[in-house]
């Protein structure tokens, strides 16, 4: 479970984040639904340690990020904004590293890198050098390294750009079947369909501030609408830097 609380957080006169709250349950997918600016990825970067917030809690499992950072990491599958591979490293090489700093090691590193490349269907590419791997691929390859020591909770930001449509379905089925076994999933989009078919619940974030939260038919129910993308245009009072 992932809990934020009253976060701020400013860059220089600019801020990104002005009191956001709210809970990311296990068993659910949690969606950060804003518009482009609106504070999503300041916030996942607080939760993972990346950032430290100026005022506000952020917990993970009920540890305080900012007091115990490498308990949280543990706990944490992390699909950044913004991810290279070691290109010079094959698939297996690259998550056989990140295993490593997560702490495994012999044969319960090996088989739960052999667990994620089977669960990924990735073991055609398991042993090339990921130079020159399709966006699908990567994606593949940054899931499997991020799950690899099987955390709770997985944050992933915006984790659908850039991905065909059979690529966004692999990562769907992942992330429902990981939700199935109890997992808490938070990630952000900017993308109204994704987060309607895809999540439990929604935060919808303005400003770096909470706009409304709830179910996606609670939310069309809040604002008299039929569709999310309405009720989001009604919530947050404007349809700039959304996509259907
Ligand atoms: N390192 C930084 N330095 C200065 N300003 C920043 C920095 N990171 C974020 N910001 C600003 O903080 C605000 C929130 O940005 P953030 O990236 O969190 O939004 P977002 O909701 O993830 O947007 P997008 O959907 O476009 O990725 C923006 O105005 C952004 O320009």
């Amino acid at each position: 479970m992932i809990e934020v609380n009253n976060l701020h957080k400013s860059f220089k006169s600019l801020k990104a984040l002005d009191g956001l709250s709210f809970t990311a349950k296990d068993g659910e997918i949690t969606g950060l639904l804003g518009p482009n600016g609106a504070g999503k990825t300041t916030c996942l970067r607080t939760i993972y340690g990346l950032l430290k917030a100026d005022q506000g809690i952020t917990t993970v499992d009920g540890i305080d990020v900012a007091k115990q950072p490498l308990d949280v990491r543990k706990r944490l599958g992390i699909f950044p904004d913004k991810f290279g591979l070691f290109e010079r490293l094959t698939a297996y090489e690259q998550i056989d590293y990140f295993a490593s700093i997560q702490g495994l090691s012999g044969k319960t590193k090996k088989e739960a890198i052999e667990r994620v490349i089977a669960d990924l269907e990735m073991e055609e590419l398991a042993h090339r050098k990921t130079q020159g791997f399709s966006q699908g691929q990567r994606m593949k390859v940054t899931l499997a390294q991020a799950l690899v020591h099987k955390p709770q909770n997985f944050v992933l930001d915006e984790p659908t750009r850039g991905l065909d449509v059979m690529s966004t379905r692999v990562l769907r089925n992942y992330l429902s079947k990981f939700k199935e076994h109890g997992h808490c999933i938070l990630f952000s989009s900017h993308v109204m369909q994704e987060v309607a078919a895809l999540c439990d619940r929604v935060i919808i974030v303005a400003n770096g501030k909470l706009a409304a939260q709830g179910t996606p038919e609670e939310l069309c129910k809040l604002a008299g609408e039929t569709h999310l993308e309405e009720a989001f245009v009604k919530i947050i009072g404007s349809d700039e830097g959304i996509a259907a």
